[in-house]
């Protein structure tokens, strides 16, 4: 059927230069036009406030699919009514030109010859040999695969933007001269932010009041601050750490979010998996050979062996199936209140060995609580002194800023406007209040500023560091009036994490606190610490991170505040809590939802689970493609068999990536649960069962599980039965 061959390839040929000539005068004019249409009429969805991405590319892949099944309805047809064969010709030739055209593109822009190249000549080959059913089919799962994959990642997407939406961060503005807190992106263009000492600047403005010290380090790498004054620009994700500023909005803050929420979407979607780009690599490798012997067995085996050689590239497959995988991994975490921003980084975490705390707000409880306060003088009464603490810390994000705040709500005092104020990050804040300056930090701060601490009040300080607490310094008018002592308590599940993290292979657990050395060292040891570091500057505690690494460590920093975002950048992951400061969770590739660190182990598994997933996905693409090859060139396979087992990887593929995650929590939680018991100490033997597997290299382990899918899958079942006739047994267990 040469003619056939010749309808496809003159079609091709007919739309490309169609395309040419009309793309080069006119086409362009119009695109433009189109695209400023569609954009004004194609309003984002709305979904919770915020754009949900476009199905468009969905919607395309769609159009293929349906147009790619007419087309093998078609071809079925024509051996009832012959006339149908043209109606196919042109059907194929409709869907094969989006690959045909991306065979062109790897041929003649990037001089390569590829899997696309391979699919487009063994896709021609079959219109020349009258096997439309079998390109029918071949033409179409490739365009299934793609409408499944894309169609994952609109999923994906949709529930990013969701986890987004349900928290929206709130900015203060000022309406009718009132300041009021609302969703960030409920701002518009031209409304007034008011950004305070130590925020985050949420939006991109113009200063229409005050002036202000920015620190743009955190993103920039910049370390000298930028002073601003009316009239300048200031920047979204930007530090305010001195002044109080007013920012007429340039964008509108749903503008801002959408365009940072895109952003994070985009990283975490758009990616490839350490193993795809292996699969990729090697596929690319034998290309060639392919062809050269797809070209050799054709005068021996016929045509349809030779495009059975052809078929046998994985390229298209590895392609679909390893990014489900990973998509599927990111949905399973996502749901339970993991956001992961990069795929990538959920396939390093099994890699890390070393996870370094943050000790303030991350160890501890989000807010501490305000303990004793100390007077070195009676000018002052305690309220006085919490009333100026309280005013210093108006709206601050820090922990310290949360506790104090908390305690002058509980005593009902009422907080003046402060006129000036700055924060020294990893110091301490100062202010002036009532035309009194005010400062609130460590001790280094006030020798800082060449203030001195009397010595009862550093006796003061030392009985609360003994007692395991810390404490920082309030001076008003230049002089230290006294302390306040701050209960930190570690949050509830820390000891029960780390022991599950020990379980599944972190071999060294760290400190890194700016705060005093006496609570940090006594964290330290209660929770079994490898090592601690106290008094660290925000700066150093990313070259003690370096240190790690140079060591030959692989480091995971969790962390939760501006002090941190040096050394989040610095480590192989970062991690924050929800509820931290704004910028610690912006620059942090993974979001505890909760804002507790029980998901932490979990996390853990789900990436040594996405690897074990990823390294069966690559087997699944090259068993069939193997057993296609040896087919066509020893068992005869026709057409239409090379081209079913040589895509079969995809139907495999698509199952694997939604295998369930087998976890393993329970055990492992149980396990450490026991730990906090010791007289249940032998029930605790169960947490080694993980260990005892590790000699199984990955792969065979990954073969194996393959293999016992169906019994897990029965296990499963038996067990979901069971707990479904034991539910009222369990609830009452679960509320212990
Ligand atoms: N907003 C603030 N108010 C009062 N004191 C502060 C404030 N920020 C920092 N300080 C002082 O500076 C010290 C170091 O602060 P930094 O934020 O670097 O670390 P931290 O919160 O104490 O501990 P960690 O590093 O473990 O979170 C604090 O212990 C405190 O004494
Ligand atoms: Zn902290």
């Amino acid at each position: 059927m040469v003619w056939a061959l010749g309808v496809v390839v003159a079609a091709y040929v007919g739309v490309r230069l169609f395309e040419v000539t009309e793309n080069i005068a006119v086409n362009q004019k119009l695109r433009k036009l189109t695209k400023r249409v569609s954009r004004k009429q194609r309003k984002p969805r709305v979904l919770g406030g915020l754009a949900a991405p476009a199905h468009d590319e969905t919607d395309r892949h769609k159009h293929y699919v349906i147009v790619s099944g007419v087309s093998m309805g078609t071809a079925i047809g024509r051996y009832l009514y012959p006339p149908l064969t043209i109606v196919t010709l042109i059907l194929l030739a409709y869907v094969a030109i989006p690959y045909i055209r991306q065979a062109e593109t790897s041929l003649v822009k990037n001089k390569k010859v590829d899997g696309y190249v391979l699919y487009a000549i063994a896709d021609m080959m079959m219109v020349w040999l009258g096997a439309l059913v079998s390109a029918a089919i071949g033409i179409g799962l490739l365009h299934v695969s793609r409408f499944v994959l894309s169609s994952a990642k609109d999923r994906s997407k949709e529930l990013v933007v969701d986890a987004f939406a349900r928290r929206p961060r709130q900015v203060w503005i000022l309406s009718e001269g009132a300041e009021v807190q609302v969703p960030l992106d409920s701002v518009r263009k031209d409304d007034i932010v008011l950004v305070n000492t130590g925020e985050v600047i949420p939006v991109d403005g113009v200063i229409t009041e005050g002036f202000a010290s920015v620190d743009q380090q955190a993103l920039t790498g910049e370390s000298r601050p930028a002073e601003k004054f009316v009239g300048e620009l200031v920047f979204a994700s930007t530090i305010l750490i001195s002044g109080r500023i007013l920012v007429q909005v340039e964008q509108s803050g749903q503008e801002t979010t959408v365009g940072k929420i895109s952003d994070i979407i985009n990283n975490a979607i758009d990616f490839r998996s350490s193993s795809e780009l292996k699969g990729e690599q090697w596929a690319n490798g034998y290309t060639l050979p392919l062809m050269v012997v797809s070209a050799a067995v054709w005068p021996f085996l016929g045509p349809a062996a030779s495009v059975g050689v052809l078929y046998a590239h994985i390229a298209n497959t590895i392609r679909v199936v390893a990014p489900l995988s990973t998509l599927n991994y990111l949905n399973i975490a996502l749901r339970e209140g993991i956001l992961i921003k990069d795929g990538r980084v959920l396939e390093d975490i099994k890699n890390l060995d070393t996870v370094v705390f943050d000790k303030t707000g991350t160890l501890t409880q989000e807010i501490p609580e305000v303990g004793r306060i100390l007077l070195s003088d009676v000018e002052f009464s305690r309220d006085e002194l919490l009333f100026y603490a309280a005013a210093a810390e108006y709206r601050s994000a820090h922990p310290i800023a949360k506790a104090i705040l908390k305690r002058a709500e509980e005593r009902n005092l009422l907080l003046p406007e402060i006129e000036e104020s700055s924060y020294k990050i990893g110091y301490g804040v100062s202010v002036t209040v009532n035309g009194k300056s005010v400062l609130l930090g460590s001790r280094r701060f006030m020798e800082m500023n060449g203030l001195r601490v009397a010595t009862e009040i550093e006796q003061v300080m030392e009985t609360a560091y003994a007692e395991g607490h810390t404490a920082i310094l309030i001076a008003v008018d230049e002089k230290v009036r006294g302390a306040l002592e701050l209960y930190t308590l570690a949050r509830p599940e820390v000891t029960n994490v780390l022991c599950q993290l020990e379980n599944i292979g972190v071999t060294h657990k760290v400190i890194i606190s700016g705060d005093h050395e006496r609570p940090t060292r006594a964290l330290a040891n209660t929770l079994g610490m490898d090592e601690y570091h106290y008094d660290v500057l925000p700066g150093d505690k990313a070259n003690i991170v370096a240190k790690l690494q140079r060591e030959g460590r692989k480091v995971v920093f969790i962390g939760d505040g501006v002090n941190d975002v040096l050394a989040m950048k610095k480590a192989e992951v970062s991690i924050s809590l929800s509820g931290s400061t704004a910028i610690a969770t912006d620059v942090a590739r993974i979001v505890l939802l909760d804002g507790t660190l029980s998901h932490l182990p979990y996390l853990f598994r789900l990436s040594a689970g996405l690897h074990r997933n990823l390294q069966r996905s690559l087997v699944i693409n090259v068993i069939p493609s193997t057993v296609a090859l040896y087919g066509a060139l020893f068992q005869n396979f026709g057409i239409l068999t090379s081209v079913l087992v040589s895509q079969s990887p995809l139907v495999l593929g698509a199952a694997n990536a939604y295998i369930p995650f087998k976890e393993k929590r329970e055990e492992i939680q149980e396990a450490c649960v026991e730990i906090e018991h010791p007289d249940d100490a032998e029930k605790f033997m169960g947490g080694h069962a993980t260990a005892k597997r590790a000699w199984l290299p990955a792969s065979i382990h990954a073969l194996r599980s393959w293999a016992t899918y169906p019994g897990t899958l029965y296990r499963r079942y038996v067990n979901r039965r069971e707990a479904r006739g034991q539910s009222i047994d369990r609830t009452g267990a679960d509320a212990d």
